[in-house]
């Protein structure tokens, strides 16, 4: 999270929430609006600090009834979609669905996706492009699981799944990309990667965002950490170079963490 000389962020930063399989759609208002409440309260500048929450496919539905009926700040995404546009794909959702639904991004590539339901950076890499097809901003999760880790190989691991899920991905879509490390060993596990495991790894794929479009493109890609996010740690993750936002778990199912966690700037002198 660079910040340049005028207290401004070299990238906006985005604080995302992915709800997962948790959130009825009753359950995810209350939720939205509790956010919504709390952040206003604290007088949140969305425009500073972008905030998006992925709730479960159900509750995209009423989720796009409050944010436009109440004018909310918060923007919205779905966790995963189809590679396909329509056709005999039971149980999947197609990206001109959730586009009809006002969502802005979509998780591509989540580890739970890849180790539950296999997908592979082939895979990932259709899904990108039907992101792009439905003007959706895709938010491509890479990162290693803890044997990798302990091998010491992870850098070159998680470039590679960088690499192969952007095969085609177009030189001209990059400003629409975001790319979310997240290391699969601290995933749920209370386990957080260190403000300086994570700056590693964020320059390590900024470094080949450059290698593959160039500095310029590059520059603008916001890198996201994810992995047991909590308010206490949030401070000392966004205060690394390289991160621009965090993808939060289990912490954005809780209102008042969840805010505190994009309240990150209040929290840099305890960091
Ligand atoms: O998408 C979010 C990540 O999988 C992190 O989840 P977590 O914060 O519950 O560890």
């Amino acid at each position: 999270m660079a910040i340049i000389w005028n207290n401004e962020f070299l990238r906006r930063p985005l604080i995302a929430g992915n709800w997962k399989m948790n959130m009825d759609h009753v359950q995810g208002i209350t939720l939205l609006q509790k956010l919504e409440w709390t952040l206003d309260d604290a007088k949140h500048s969305f425009q500073r600090v972008e905030v998006a929450v992925f709730p479960p496919f159900t509750d995209l539905r009423g989720v796009q009834t409050l944010v436009a009926g109440d004018d909310l700040d918060v923007v919205y995404g779905a966790q995963d979609l189809s590679p396909f546009d329509s056709g005999a794909y039971t149980g999947d959702i197609s990206g001109q669905f959730l586009s009809r639904l006002g969502c802005t991004y979509v998780l591509v590539g989540h580890s739970e996706r890849r180790t539950l339901h296999d997908e592979s950076n082939e895979v990932v890499a259709s899904k990108l492009a039907a992101a792009l097809k439905h003007s959706l901003q895709p938010i491509l999760c890479i990162g290693e699981g803890l044997e990798v880790r302990q091998s010491g190989d992870h850098v070159n691991f998680t470039l590679q799944q960088l690499r192969e899920s952007l095969a085609g991905y177009p030189a001209e879509s990059v400003d629409k990309l975001v790319v979310a490390y997240e290391p699969v060993w601290a995933i749920g596990t209370g386990e957080v990667a260190g403000p300086e495991d994570a700056q590693e790894m964020a320059a390590a794929i900024r470094g080949e965002l450059v290698a593959l479009y160039g500095v310029e493109a590059a520059e603008g890609v916001r890198v996201l950490y994810g992995g047991s996010v909590k308010a206490a740690s949030a401070a000392a993750l966004m205060s690394e170079k390289d991160v621009d936002g965090l993808l939060v778990g289990g912490a954005s199912l809780d209102a008042g963490e969840f805010a505190n966690i994009v309240r990150f700037e209040q929290h840099f002198g305890n960091a």
